[in-house]
C-alpha cells in the first residue's frame, strides 16, 4: 500500500474518532513515518482536501450508496471519502482511486466491505464533479454556492450576512477560503525591518502591515530570523489588529500601560510588546490556560510583557490601562483556511456561548480601562453575532464612543461601511478578522 494514502486515512480517522486537528496530526505522522517529498505533498493534499470537502463528498457517497452516511461505518466512510475526493477533486486516475480504496478496505475489513467500497466508488466515478454538483446542490443561491465550495450552509450564510450589500462576492470568498494560505511573517519592530526580513528570507514585503513579509513556501520554522525570535509567523490581519490598538487616539497622554486580555498563544502580545518596548511602555498579558500562557511567555521573551495566568473576566489586575486588546475566543470562522476540518466540526450552537463570553470579556476590559483609554475588540470570525452585535449591544449599555477603526488601518481598502472594520481572505489575503475600537468617555 502506498504511504501517502495510508497516512491520509489514519489522519482522517483520528479527526473523526478523536477530534484530532488534521494540521497537527498530519505533520506528526509524516515525521514519524519519515515520509517526505512528493509522498508528503500528496498525503497533505489528500488529507486537507478530503477534510475540507467532507459535506460535498458525503452527499455524493449517500447518493451512490443509497443510504445516509450516518448509516455507514466510520472507518469505511473514511475510505469512501478519500476515494471520492481523489475521483472528483484530483487528477488521480479513476482506476488508481478505486483500486487503492478497495485494497485499503479489503486489507482491514475483508472482501464483503471491499465490494461495497468498489460499488460506491464506481458509481461516483460515472459523473464529473460538476455533474454531481448540478445534480445534488440545493436550488437556493447561498445553499448552492455553499455546496459547490464545500462549506456548511450556515457558515456560508453567516459570510453572506457579514458581506451585506457585497454578498455577490460570496463565491469568491468561499473559493479563497479553500486556498492554502500564503505564510505571513512578522518582522519584530526594533529588531529587523520587513525590507530586511524579505531580503533574508527571499520573501516579499506585505501589502498592508509595515511589518509583514509573504513567504512563497517552505517551513518558516527553519528560517534563521524565526529561530532567533526576531521574526515570527503571523497572519497579516492579526498584525493589523495589534497595530490598530496602538494607533487609535486616546484622550490625554499615553502613560504606557497596555493590556492584552486574551493573549494565548501570544502572536499579538509579541507585536504589542515589541512596539511598547520602543517607547519604554509595558504590556500585561492575560491567558487562563497554563499551556497557552507558556506559549505567550515564549513568544514575548525579552520584551516588556508580563504574563498573568488568570481568567480575563476576573483578573484582579489594577485598573487604569491606556490601551486594552480583547482578541476574544470565537468560532474561528474567519480562519477556516488554516483548519481543514473545522468547518464541519463547528455548529451554530457554538455561537451563543461564545457571545456570552465575548460580552463578559469586553465588559471586564472596560472596567480596567482609564477614562479616555481605548479598547480594541477583535475576532477571527466575521459572524455578525460575534462582531457587530456584540459591539452594538456594548455601546448601547455603556455609551462607549465607537471610533472609525478604518482610520487606524491606513491604506487598507474594502473594510466595509464602518465604524468597525472587517478584513476578508478574498479581498485582503488575510484571515477574516473583525476589529472595532471603542473609547471611554
Ligand atoms: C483568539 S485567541 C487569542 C489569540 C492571541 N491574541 C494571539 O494573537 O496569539 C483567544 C484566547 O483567549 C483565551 N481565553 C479563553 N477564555 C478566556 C477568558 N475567560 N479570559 C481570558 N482569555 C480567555 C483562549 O485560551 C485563547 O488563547
Amino acid at each position: 500500500m502506498d504511504p501517502a494514502r495510508e497516512v491520509a486515512l489514519d489522519v482522517l480517522r483520528a479527526v473523526r474518532e478523536r477530534d484530532a486537528y488534521a494540521n497537527l496530526a498530519l505533520p506528526k505522522l509524516l515525521r514519524e513515518r519519515k515520509i517526505s517529498g512528493r509522498d508528503a505533498a500528496y498525503a497533505t493534499e489528500l488529507t486537507y482536501g478530503t477534510s475540507r470537502s467532507q459535506g460535498q463528498l458525503d452527499a455524493v457517497i449517500a447518493a451512490c450508496a443509497g443510504r445516509p452516511v450516518e448509516e455507514i461505518d466510520g472507518p469505511i466512510l473514511d475510505i469512501l471519502r478519500l476515494g471520492v475526493y481523489q475521483l472528483l477533486r484530483t487528477r488521480t486516475s479513476a482506476h488508481a482511486a478505486v483500486d487503492t480504496s478497495v485494497d485499503l478496505a479489503s486489507a482491514e475489513f475483508g472482501q464483503g466491505r471491499a465490494g461495497f467500497v468498489n460499488a460506491v466508488l464506481r458509481r461516483a466515478g460515472e459523473k464529473t464533479a460538476e455533474q454531481w454538483i448540478t445534480e445534488l446542490a440545493p436550488a437556493d443561491p447561498v445553499g448552492k454556492l455553499a455546496f459547490e465550495h464545500a462549506h456548511p450552509k450556515w457558515i456560508a450564510q453567516s459570510f453572506a450576512d457579514a458581506l451585506g450589500a457585497e454578498a455577490g462576492e460570496l463565491g469568491e470568498l468561499l473559493a479563497a477560503d479553500d486556498e492554502r494560505p500564503v505564510v505571513h511573517l512578522v518582522a519584530r519592530p526594533g529588531d529587523i525591518t520587513a525590507e530586511e526580513l524579505a531580503l533574508v528570507t527571499g520573501g516579499e514585503e506585505g501589502r498592508w502591515s509595515p511589518y509583514a513579509v509573504y513567504l512563497d513556501g517552505g517551513d518558516p520554522g527553519l528560517l534563521e530570523p524565526v529561530r532567533d525570535g526576531i521574526a515570527g509567523v503571523q497572519d497579516e490581519g492579526s498584525q493589523l489588529v495589534a497595530l490598530a490598538l496602538t494607533r487609535a487616539p486616546l484622550d490625554g497622554p499615553d502613560q504606557g500601560r497596555w493590556l492584552d486580555l486574551c493573549a494565548g498563544p501570544g502572536g499579538k502580545a509579541a507585536l504589542l510588546g515589541a512596539l511598547a518596548a520602543i517607547d519604554l511602555f509595558t504590556v500585561d498579558a492575560v491567558e487562563p490556560a497554563e499551556h497557552r500562557a507558556e506559549l505567550v511567555r515564549k513568544s514575548t521573551r525579552g520584551l516588556p510583557v508580563t504574563v498573568h495566568v488568570t481568567d480575563g473576566r476576573d483578573s484582579g489586575l489594577t485598573p487604569g490601562y491606556d490601551r486594552i486588546l480583547v482578541d476574544a475566543p470565537c468560532t474561528g470562522l474567519g480562519a477556516l483556511r488554516r483548519r481543514p476540518e473545522a468547518r464541519w466540526r463547528r455548529t451554530p450552537a457554538d455561537v451563543p456561548e461564545l457571545v456570552t463570553l465575548q460580552r463578559e470579556l469586553l465588559t471586564a476590559a472596560w472596567d480596567l480601562l482609564r477614562p479616555g483609554g481605548v479598547v480594541v475588540y477583535s475576532t477571527c470570525s466575521p459572524h455578525l453575532s460575534e462582531t457587530v452585535s456584540v459591539v452594538a449591544d456594548f455601546v448601547r449599555r455603556t455609551g462607549a464612543e465607537q471610533l472609525d477603526t478604518r482610520d487606524y488601518l491606513p491604506g487598507v481598502t474594502g473594510l466595509g461601511e464602518g465604524p468597525s472594520a472587517q478584513l476578508w481572505p478574498h479581498r485582503h489575503g488575510t484571515d477574516a478578522m473583525f476589529v472595532a475600537a471603542l473609547r471611554k468617555q
